[in-house]
């Protein structure tokens, strides 16, 4: 894992928050993004070497959506940077870790993504995520 590469938010309304953001970060969304496959609407905001990443729901089936009715808006997940996604998910999986989707998929901000459950790793949302330039 080369560093988190962005921390995950859950939010009602991104109209919203990405105002609230941009105050509280004193910094300006820099790109929204609707990931279609994971239902959601994202907004990043660049803080340092990592990012914020925004997390609407735009259908009722959207993991967001659940989480949204079960714990309300909050921390979501952390997301690492990989070198090799595919070396890691192998890696982590030798290593007991249960990994949500076989293969990479599709994320936001021109990333392939991966996700871990929660339930393997101290009630945290995992998810791995290399730059899609790098392949
Ligand atoms: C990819 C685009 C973008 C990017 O960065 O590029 C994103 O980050 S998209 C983010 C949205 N997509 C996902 O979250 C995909 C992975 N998530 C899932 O597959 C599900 O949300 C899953 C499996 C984590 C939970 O789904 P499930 O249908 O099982 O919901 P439950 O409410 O029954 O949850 C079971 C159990 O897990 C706990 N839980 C759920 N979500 C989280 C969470 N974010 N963090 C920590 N724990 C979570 C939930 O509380 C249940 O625990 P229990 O003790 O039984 O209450
Ligand atoms: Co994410």
């Amino acid at each position: 894992m080369k560093k988190v590469e962005h921390i995950g938010i859950a939010v009602n309304n991104l109209e919203v928050s990405i105002p609230l953001f941009e105050k509280l970060l004193n910094t300006t969304c820099y790109k929204t993004e609707t990931v279609a496959s994971e239902g959601v609407n994202t907004a990043f905001f660049q803080t340092g070497e990592t990012k914020i990443e925004l997390l609407e729901a735009t259908i009722a089936e959207s993991p967001i959506t659940k989480f949204l009715e079960k714990k309300g808006e909050g921390m979501h997940h952390i997301a690492f940077d990989v070198e090799d996604i595919e070396a890691e998910m192998k890696r982590l999986q030798s290593e007991g870790f249960v990994l949500l989707n076989e293969k990479p998929k599709q994320g936001a901000d021109n990333k392939l993504v991966c996700f871990l459950h929660p339930k393997g790793t101290n009630g945290v949302l995992i998810e791995l995520c290399q730059e899609r330039s790098s392949l």
